[in-house]
């Protein structure tokens, strides 16, 4: 059963390929077969950017979500934010990031509200939104506090890359290298690799899903020559998983985990940090890949890449890792409206 509701995008920063790309899914919407969205944006940002890029685009601007669904055909809806956007590709502003941040908690808001299906973000840097006083290290961690917010309890939210040939999540995310040993613990494997198996049931309808944990260390520690991680935190967590009935197995050496043979083993690898997981889910499918947002009381996703401020307004970025965002969205919320979730 498909939600009624369209998905809520969020424009990202508007300096880097976001417009250009949300723009390019909307103008495709027909051949991708894409269900209806609104975005969240300035609208005379969105048509500058439509203008430079040549896309002959209407926009309507909108005060709810329920108005998209039944433009969505013709008109491109847009939500007016409170903060304008200064049109500037391919140089981020810190003048834009109250923008930037009030579309994804509107977004999150009316997900929430039940107006909205999901929320799909398009890509934000994080440096301007720093220079504004952003805390948050990316969307991953900003939407665990609005959910924790919204709950009034903590949410460890699990970031997942989903994509046709592999599903891949870090146990750390968002942190510097040298501080993963020290932040790895048993419970947080436990917990990350519990969340995803349950969503992976719930969400994603595999009935028993298959876990392949990733070593740290190199040939995963070696039997304790080359670092004792493997065998004093991550088996643990292995074994601790199974016992509790999850099917999850390793640690495996991260180097031969992701050759197609052994992919066919597993239905999502976990990983211990960041690069190891996304290295391979970006190199196998840079455009088809998605980003997803696990452990929230909403869907979340979002393309794999980033603002790719290199490009914007140049007419040459890729839609294909939104547009499979947006498709995913929809997928996740149909299925949770049928009551998987
Ligand atoms: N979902 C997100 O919000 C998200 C995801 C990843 C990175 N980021 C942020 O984006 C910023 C830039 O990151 P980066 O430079 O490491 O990665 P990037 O993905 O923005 O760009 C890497 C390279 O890939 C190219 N590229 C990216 N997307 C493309 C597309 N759709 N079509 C064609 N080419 C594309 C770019 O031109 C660039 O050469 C950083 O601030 C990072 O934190 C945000
Ligand atoms: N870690 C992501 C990546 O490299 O693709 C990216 O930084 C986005 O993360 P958020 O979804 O938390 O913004």
């Amino acid at each position: 059963m498909r939600s009624a509701s369209p998905l809520a995008v969020s424009i990202g920063d508007p300096s880097g390929i976001g417009p250009d790309i949300a723009l390019s899914a909307w103008l495709h919407r027909r051949e991708r077969n894409l269900p209806p969205f609104v975005l969240l944006a300035d609208p005379a940002q969105l048509a500058a950017r439509a203008r430079c890029l040549g896309f002959e685009i209407p926009l309507a601007t909108v005060e709810r979500p329920a108005e998209a669904a039944p433009l969505f055909d013709e008109k491109l809806a847009v939500i007016a934010l409170n903060n304008a956007h200064i049109e500037s590709p391919g140089t981020p502003l810190p003048d834009n990031a109250a923008g930037v941040i009030e579309a994804i908690e509107r977004a999150v808001a009316y997900t929430l509200a039940g107006e909205a299906a999901g929320v799909v973000t398009c890509p934000i840097a994080k440096k301007p939104l720093y220079e504004a006083g952003f805390r948050h290290p990316g969307h991953t961690e900003f939407l665990a506090e609005l959910a924790s917010q919204y709950l009034g309890r903590e949410v460890t939210p699990v970031m997942m890359l989903a994509g046709p040939q592999l599903r891949a999540v870090p146990v750390t995310i968002h942190i510097p290298l040298s501080q993963v040993p020290k932040r790895l613990t048993c419970k947080e494997i436990v917990t990350v690799s519990r969340i995803t198996a349950h969503e992976l049931r719930a969400r994603f309808g595999i009935a028993a899903p298959r876990l392949a944990i990733s070593g740290l260390n190199p040939h995963a520690g070696e039997g304790g020559a080359l670092g004792q991680e493997d065998d004093a935190i991550i088996r643990p967590a292995v074994e601790s998983l199974r016992r509790e009935g999850i099917d999850a197995r390793g640690p495996y050496p991260a180097d031969t985990m992701f050759h197609a043979q052994a992919r066919a083993g597993y239905d999502a690898a976990i990983c211990m940090y960041h690069d190891q997981a996304l290295i391979p889910a970006k190199a196998l499918a840079f455009d088809e890949t998605v980003n997803v947002t696990l452990g929230l009381p909403f869907v979340r996703t979002s393309p794999d890449h980033g603002t790719a401020f290199d490009i914007a307004a140049k007419g040459i970025a890729r839609d294909d890792s939104l547009v499979a965002a947006i498709r995913l969205a929809q997928t996740l919320a149909d299925n949770a409206a049928a009551g998987k979730a």
